[in-house]
């Protein structure tokens, strides 16, 4: 049997369309529904600013709005942990991400971090007690 070349730019293209379509559904259904979702990086890595870039140009282009926080790098555990912690009341926030790796000039425990993000809103995957 021949070996069937997998493009990943369209299995890519093909998932964006799918999700597209299904925020298209949901604000159909709900006119004030929108899809909200939070990307907070701690400090200034160029790695994580390029990644970060495409998430956000990845939420636009399947109409989620996207909020991109930046914290400082002298951002304490608490203060993250704070910051956390509001997102995950907010009823306006309905996913979360925690650019890694967290770039503070303070100990940080990344466990605790992405753990720290509700499992509800862990739209990245990294928490472990999903
Ligand atoms: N919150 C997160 N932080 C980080 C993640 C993540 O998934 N979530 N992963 C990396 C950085 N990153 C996204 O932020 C990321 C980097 C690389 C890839 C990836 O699939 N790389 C491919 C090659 C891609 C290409 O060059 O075309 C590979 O390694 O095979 C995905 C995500 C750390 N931080």
């Amino acid at each position: 049997m021949a070996a069937k070349v997998i493009s990943g730019t369209e299995v890519a293209r093909s998932i964006e369309n799918d999700l597209r379509q299904q925020v298209s559904e949901m604000r159909r259904l709900s006119a004030s529904f929108q899809p909200r979702m939070a990307i907070v990086q701690v400090g200034g890595r160029e790695d994580s600013n390029v990644y970060i870039r495409m998430k956000l140009k990845a939420a636009e282009n399947i109409g989620i709005l996207a909020e991109h926080i930046k914290l400082p790098r002298d951002c304490t555990q608490p203060e993250l942990l704070t910051k956390l912690a509001a997102l995950n009341d907010s009823p306006l926030v309905h996913g979360i991400i925690v650019q890694m790796p967290v770039d503070s000039i303070h100990s940080m425990d990344a466990h605790l971090i992405t753990d720290a993000v509700s499992p509800q809103k862990d739209i990245d995957g990294y928490n472990d007690h999903d």
